[in-house]
């Protein structure tokens, strides 16, 4: 079982919508679990995937995340970053990507990277 934790800017979401989609034969699998922050993980939810959906990203949905990355809990993180918005958490956002690379865990900010890591799960 591997655990993804997806999480999109505002600006992002239709787009992680979409990766999932391209994605669903690999997600909808029993070998995978994925966890949100709050918001995008209703989106997945509504997309029709099971998602354990933590808080909000601005409320402390990131550093969920991240808290789970130092515990060793997450396998890969697929963070699509808005770099046009600005976001009142920006600490948390570093450091959740800084705890993946502490920890050597897989992240792409990008649907072109999220693509080529899903693909070597
Ligand atoms: O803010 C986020 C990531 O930094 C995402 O949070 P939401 O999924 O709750 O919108």
């Amino acid at each position: 079982m591997k655990t993804i934790a997806i999480i999109a800017h505002d600006g992002k979401k239709p787009e992680m919508v979409q990766f999932l989609n391209e994605h669903r034969e690999i997600l909808d699998s029993n070998q995978v679990k994925m966890i949100a922050t709050g918001t995008t993980g209703s989106k997945t939810e509504a997309a029709g995937y099971n998602v354990e959906k933590l808080l909000s990203g601005p409320v402390g949905g990131d550093a969920q995340i991240a808290a789970r990355i130092a515990e060793k809990k997450v396998d890969m993180v697929i963070f699509f970053r808005d770099p046009l918005d600005k976001h009142p958490h920006e600490p948390d956002i570093f450091m959740l990507m800084r705890l993946c690379d502490v920890h050597n865990v897989p992240l792409a900010t990008n649907p072109a990277t999220a693509r080529l890591l899903i693909k070597g799960l």
